[in-house]
């Protein structure tokens, strides 16, 4: 197990080509504090051109999956630390929005797949982190989405108006106004229904058996290709899109690793 951010509350390690990104503030119900939000703004920064120490992590670490995941039980986030941005100004504050929403970025657009994990309630921006991967799985019954910021006279400031839309077209930016101005709540089947959670699971082994089997799915891939589909999300026009995916279709069609695949395929079917 190898650490990038080492703390009791906000972790990161990569394990069997997993990144887990953790959350462990019991005290707070995971609220997002200002050192969590320092912490994400150092790893995420490019300096001149180079990637970001969490790219940097994922790639050298070879991580083929992103979780995002609360060690609390009974909740995912509850949002911004309320406490501490009560107390502080707004000069110390200057960065915690832009740096948490630049963090919730990355989790969308490194080389990896994300998926949050969901085995209890999100508040606020806690919502909006859930939001910033690119799957979000439920275990459980008890997980759902409660937009407060509206409470405390604010919109989103992590990028989760915008998400909702991406994520799920049929919610247009005028609905999700509406969402935000009447502090709705979405519970477990409204999120399934939605498509806002893509799998819901019994219980937490049977989730791990599920993450265990997609990293092992991936792993099978070879490395080429997990390169050049990875690299579709950088293509936005769907022509653009097209033309890519038939000239990597064309570009490994009947070449060695396709012809020695099918044949390995054909002769397991012979021996049985
Ligand atoms: C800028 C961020 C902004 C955004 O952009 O969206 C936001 O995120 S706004 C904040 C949105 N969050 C909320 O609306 C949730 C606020 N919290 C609650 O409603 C409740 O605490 C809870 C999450 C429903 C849990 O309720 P309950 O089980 O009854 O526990 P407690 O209320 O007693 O909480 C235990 C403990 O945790 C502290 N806590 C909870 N939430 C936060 C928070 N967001 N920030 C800081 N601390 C939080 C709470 O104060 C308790 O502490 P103690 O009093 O010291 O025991």
């Amino acid at each position: 197990m190898i650490k990038l951010v080492d703390g009791e509350e906000f972790s990161i390690i990569a394990k069997n080509n997993i990144c887990f990104v953790t959350l462990n503030s019991a005290t707070t119900k995971n609220a997002i504090s200002l050192r969590m939000s320092s912490i994400m703004q150092s790893i995420t920064i490019e300096e001149n051109g180079n990637p970001s120490l969490f790219e940097k992590f994922i790639n050298e670490q070879n991580c083929l999956l992103i979780v995002v995941k609360s060690d609390v039980e009974g909740i995912f986030s509850s949002g911004g630390n309320l406490s501490e941005l009560e107390k502080n100004e707004p000069e110390a504050c200057k960065y915690y929005s832009s740096s948490i929403k630049a963090f919730c970025k990355l989790l969308h657009s490194t080389n990896a797949p994300s998926v949050t994990l969901l085995s209890g309630p999100s508040f606020g921006g806690g919502v909006e982190f859930a939001l910033a991967t690119d799957y979000r799985w439920g275990i459980g019954k008890s997980y759902d989405f409660h937009f407060t910021q509206t409470k405390f006279g604010i919109p989103t400031g992590w990028g989760g108006m915008l998400r909702l839309t991406e994520l799920c077209p049929q919610l247009s930016p005028r609905k999700v106004s509406s969402i935000i101005l009447g502090k709705l709540k979405f519970d477990n089947s409204q999120l399934l229904n939605l498509g806002l959670v893509d799998k819901e699971f019994n219980t937490k082994k049977a989730c791990q058996t599920a993450l265990d089997e997609w990293v092992h799915h991936i792993l099978d891939c070879p490395k080429y290709l997990i390169e050049e589909l990875m690299n579709r999300k950088n293509i936005e026009n769907l022509t653009d899109l097209e033309e890519y995916d038939t000239h990597i279709f064309n570009k490994y069609f009947l070449k060695d690793e396709h012809k020695i695949r099918i044949h390995k395929f054909l002769s397991s079917k012979k021996k049985k």
